[in-house]
C-alpha cells in the first residue's frame, strides 16, 4: 500500500477514504478526481501524482534486475534512462515519419507513465531516431474513413498524450532533430524547453489550416503560452511552418544548434534545470500551466464529441483525403 499525501486530512472531500489522488504513487486513475485540489498542495500539477523526486532514492522493486530499470524498448519508442543523472531519453522510431498513430500515442503515454513512476527519473528528453523528421504530427489515416468509435478512441489518446506531457512534473526537453508539423509541434511546445537543429530545411509549426482543419483550443492555448497572442494568431491562421531560423526568431523554439551538438546541448540544458529543487520548480510549472490544463480536463468529453462531428463531415474527409493524395504524389 502506498502512503497518503502529507496534505491529506479531514479537509479533503474524500476523507476518511483516500482517493487515488491522495495516495502517493498510485497510478490507477488516469484523470484527476474532484478531490484533487484538497488532496495536494495548491498549484501542484493535476495529472502527475508522483511526489517530488528531489533528494529521494529510486524506488525499485527488490529483486528487479538493474538493467530493466534503466531501459525499455517498445515498438515505436526507444526509452533509455541514465540513473546517475536521472535523465531519460525517449526516441521516436516509427518509420517512415513518426506519425502519431493510436498505437504510437498509446505507447508514448505508457512509456512516460513508467518514467513518472520511477523516482530515479527527473527529466526526459524527447527526440527522434528517424533522420530529418521529429514527428509528422497526427496520423492522418486515423482520421480518414474510420468509425465514430475509432475517432473517439483516437482523440482521447491525443488528449491523453498532451495532458501527460504538458502536465508532467519532470523536466521535459524537446530535442527537435527534424521537421515537426502540427501534432509534432504540439509535443515540442508542451515541453519546458525546445532545442532545434540549425537547418532551414527543418520546419515547425501548427499547419492545421493548410489541411482545411482547425487546431483545437488546447493546441492554440499551448502555442499562445509559448509565443504570445499576436505571433500565435498570425501563425495559426496561416498554418505556417517556420523554418528553424524563423522558429527561433518567433520564439517557437528556444535555441538552435548544429545537429551533432544536439544531444550534448540537451543534456547540458537538462542539467541546468535539474539543478533546481524539484518541488519549487514543479509548483511553479503547475502555476503557469494549470488553467490551460484544467480547461481541457473539464471539457474533455465535449472536445471528443466536437472532434467526432467535425472529422465525420464529408467536407473535412474530402480535405484530408486530398491532403494525403498530395503527400503521396509528392513522395511517389
Ligand atoms: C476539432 C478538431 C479538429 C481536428 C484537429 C486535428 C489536429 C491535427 C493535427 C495534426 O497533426 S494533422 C497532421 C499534420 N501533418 C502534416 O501536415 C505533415 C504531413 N507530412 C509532411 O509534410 C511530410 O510527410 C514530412 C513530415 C515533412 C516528411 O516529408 P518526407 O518527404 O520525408 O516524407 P513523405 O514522402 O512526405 O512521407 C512519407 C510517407 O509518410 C506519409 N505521411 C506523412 N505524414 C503523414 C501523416 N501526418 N499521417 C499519415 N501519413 C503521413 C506520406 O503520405 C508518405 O506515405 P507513402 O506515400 O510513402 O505511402
Amino acid at each position: 500500500m502506498f502512503p497518503v499525501s502529507p496534505n491529506y486530512g479531514s479537509g479533503c472531500p474524500c476523507f476518511p477514504t483516500p482517493c487515488a489522488q491522495a495516495v502517493l504513487g498510485s497510478t490507477s486513475t488516469p484523470v484527476p478526481c474532484p478531490a484533487l485540489p484538497a488532496c495536494v498542495p495548491p498549484g501542484v500539477l493535476p495529472l502527475s501524482r508522483r511526489p517530488p523526486a528531489w533528494g529521494r532514492a529510486a524506488r525499485q522493486p527488490p529483486g528487479l534486475p538493474l538493467a530493466l530499470a534503466r531501459a525499455f524498448s517498445n515498438n515505436k519508442i526507444l526509452v533509455e534512462l541514465d540513473e546517475s543523472s536521472g535523465v531519460a531519453t525517449m526516441k521516436f522510431k516509427s518509420p517512415p515519419v513518426n506519425s502519431l498513430s493510436l498505437d504510437f500515442l498509446t505507447e508514448f503515454c505508457i512509456s512516460l507513465e513508467k518514467l513518472e513512476n520511477n523516482r530515479a527519473c527527473r527529466g526526459v528528453i524527447l527526440t527522434s531516431a528517424i533522420p530529418k523528421i521529429f514527428s509528422s504530427g497526427l496520423d492522418i489515416t486515423e482520421m480518414c474513413g474510420k468509425s465514430t468509435e475509432h475517432y473517439a478512441e483516437f482523440w482521447r489518446a491525443v488528449q491523453e498524450m498532451w495532458l501527460r506531457v504538458y502536465g508532467c512534473n519532470m523536466v521535459m526537453i524537446a530535442a527537435v532533430n527534424g521537421s515537426s508539423p502540427a501534432g509534432g509541434c504540439l509535443i515540442a511546445l508542451s515541453c519546458d524547453y525546445r532545442i532545434m537543429v540549425d537547418n532551414p530545411k527543418f520546419s515547425i509549426g501548427l499547419n492545421e489550416t493548410q489541411l482545411g482543419i482547425v487546431a483545437p483550443f488546447w493546441f492554440k492555448d499551448t502555442f499562445v503560452n509559448v509565443v504570445g497572442q499576436r505571433i500565435a494568431e498570425r501563425s495559426l491562421q496561416l498554418g505556417a511552418l517556420h523554418p528553424a531560423p524563423e522558429a527561433l526568431k518567433l520564439g517557437v523554439v528556444d535555441e538552435l544548434v548544429p545537429e551533432e551538438k544536439l544531444q550534448e546541448r540537451a543534456a547540458a540544458v537538462m542539467a541546468q534545470w535539474l539543478a533546481l529543487p524539484d518541488h519549487a520548480r514543479q509548483i511553479t510549472k503547475s502555476m503557469m500551466r494549470k488553467t490551460v490544463l484544467d480547461r481541457l480536463i473539464s471539457h474533455r468529453e465535449e472536445d471528443i464529441q466536437h472532434f467526432i462531428s467535425f472529422t465525420s463531415k464529408e467536407s473535412i474527409q474530402k480535405s484530408l483525403r486530398m491532403y494525403m493524395e498530395m503527400l503521396r504524389k509528392k513522395s511517389g
